[in-house]
């Protein structure tokens, strides 16, 4: 069923948009369903999702994307197109395109090595008419990025190797943001370098965490 019907999907999406205190508009979520619809339905790039998430897509995968959106959406000037993005590792473009659909003035660029995603997110890019989104098809440490405001992951490595690997492409005063199972990064609850906010996502029963460290050398 597509997304663009399915209103159980839907809802809940809405539901955890709206608990937080987000409101999206109409045109912005149909990108995001579309988005979903193409991630789940497109079969000629390889396996991007396994059959039990494609269920799931908008409640689960769409709305941990937008988490670092709805917790830092509100101190980001959304109407400044200077604020640079970089995603690494963004496979079949979790969270990146949902920040981009939800953020169109911030100037995003999906980095990811692996052929096939490349050519699935430079199709998604062109379909959704995404022209604050740049795929570079290169590993993040041979992208050539630089100065960026933020770099964000999700689903890449440890928070460490992570941290090390964004590190030397934020500018100065740039944030790191990486998306992460609370479990595996409870060592860092103390770490005074390293902010974390807890989140759920609906009808998951683990605890997430968004976690954040900026670049203060
Ligand atoms: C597990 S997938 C996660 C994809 C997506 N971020 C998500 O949450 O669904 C990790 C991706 O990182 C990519 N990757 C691995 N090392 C990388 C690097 N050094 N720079 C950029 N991408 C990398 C892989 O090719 C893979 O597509």
């Amino acid at each position: 069923m597509s997304y663009r019907t399915n209103k159980a999907q839907q809802d809940l999406l809405n539901q955890f948009l709206s608990g937080h205190g987000v409101q999206l508009s109409e045109e912005t979520l149909d990108k995001l369903y579309q988005f979903a619809d193409l991630v789940v339905d497109t079969k000629e790039y390889g396996n991007l999702i396994s059959a039990k998430d494609s269920e799931k897509f908008l409640s689960r995968h769409i709305a941990d994307s937008l988490v670092p959106f709805v917790f830092l959406g509100k101190t980001l000037s959304t109407q400044d197109d200077t604020v640079r993005w970089a995603d690494m590792g963004a496979g079949a473009g979790c969270p990146v395109f949902p920040l981009a659909i939800a953020m169109p003035n911030v100037q995003f660029y999906a980095v990811e090595p692996r052929h096939m995603r490349v050519n699935f997110m430079q199709m998604v890019k062109e379909k959704l008419h995404l022209d604050n989104l740049t795929v570079v098809g290169k590993r993040f440490e041979t992208s050539g990025l630089t100065d960026l405001d933020f770099i964000s992951c999700r689903a890449l490595s440890t928070f460490e190797n992570d941290w090390e690997r964004a590190q030397a492409g934020l500018k100065r005063g740039g944030v790191f943001v990486t998306l992460k199972s609370f479990n595996n990064i409870a060592h860092l609850e103390n770490d005074p370098k390293v902010h974390i906010q807890k989140y759920e996502l609906p009808e998951e029963e683990q605890v997430y965490a968004l976690v954040t460290r900026g670049n203060n050398e």
